[in-house]
């Protein structure tokens, strides 16, 4: 930190505001620490926010301890056509209607469909109704916010854009977001892990701590969807590598069998529950 220091007084540029704008983005100096907690601060965090959003998978809900916390980061990762799209879109009407909260939806790959959602929203309401009122329909709709991103650089303008809007929010008292999901984060991520890696290690790093930091500051749940590389004895795993599996809090590997609208998912990793868990759930066509 000395010689950061003798840089502050060589390179006047380097003023309280440029470290602001350093901080703002998770690079800290000597001056500027994110500031520690103590253990009461800890324990009425953990009391004041910190819930959990029913995902609308009774199952999933089962093995996630409620469905996904808030202030975490889950990853879904399952082979093509398993599931994964179908759940997140089903988490983003369930948690929409449910909970009542704003879902940021980052398609990576032109996968969003509001018509499902649509579909889904009225499965959801019918014990109540029928059919769920088109102004209520229509008012739930727009609280689910679609972004398409096709590379990792255009996810950072989003997020960075996100978080100036959550802060203002917050200011003002009246945050509505409670959900981020992106489908799919590798899809981001694995061309920019080419062959000499850190470099790309070390975007895809940024990427989970910016996300991590939204979740906590913002108090959101972050659903991530990851595909999966074959893994010992061809069983799938998930893909993203050694450095990314300790990113995420909670890993899910999803699988579903030809045809059928059963799906399997079993914890690979999960902060208060025991890994290798599994259950099993329907998600109607
Ligand atoms: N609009 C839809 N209505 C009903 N069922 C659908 C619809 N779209 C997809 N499905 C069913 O859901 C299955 C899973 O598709 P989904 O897109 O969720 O898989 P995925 O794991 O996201 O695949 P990928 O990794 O290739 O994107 C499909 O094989 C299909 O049977």
């Amino acid at each position: 930190m000395a010689s950061l220091k003798r840089l502050e007084t060589e390179f006047p540029i380097l003023d309280r505001d440029f470290q602001s704008f350093c901080a703002l983005r998770g690079i800290f100096t000597d001056g500027l620490h994110r500031p520690w907690s103590n253990g009461v601060e800890l324990m009425e965090d953990a009391q004041k926010n910190k819930h959990v959003l029913s995902t609308g998978c009774e199952g999933m809900d089962f093995l996630l301890r409620g469905g996904l916390h808030k202030g975490q980061v889950t990853e879904l990762a399952g082979p093509s056509s398993s599931g994964k799209t179908q759940f997140c879109l089903l988490t983003a009407s369930t948690v929409a209607y449910k909970h009542m909260g704003g879902v940021i939806y980052l398609d990576t790959g032109n996968s969003f469909s509001a018509k499902r959602i649509a579909q889904f929203l009225n499965q959801i309401s019918r014990p109540a109704f029928d059919e769920m009122q088109p102004i209520v329909l229509q008012k739930v709709m727009n609280s689910i916010l679609c972004q398409s991103v096709f590379d990792i650089f255009s996810m950072f303008d989003v997020l960075h854009c996100l978080e100036s809007k959550l802060k203002s929010q917050m200011c003002r008292g009246d945050n509505d977001e409670i959900l981020i999901i992106i489908d799919s984060i590798s899809s981001l991520i694995t061309p920019i892990l080419g062959s000499s890696g850190s470099q790309g290690r070390a975007l895809m790093v940024s990427a989970m701590s910016l996300l991590k930091k939204l979740a906590h500051e913002y108090n959101l749940a972050v659903l991530v969807t990851n595909h999966t590389v074959g893994g010992d004895g061809g069983i799938p795993k998930p893909a993203l590598g050694e450095s990314w599996k300790t990113l995420t809090h909670v890993r899910l590997l999803l699988s579903r069998d030809c045809g059928s609208d059963t799906y399997h998912v079993s914890l690979l990793k999960h902060p208060s529950a025991a890994s290798g868990k599994a259950a099993k759930f329907i998600i109607n066509n």
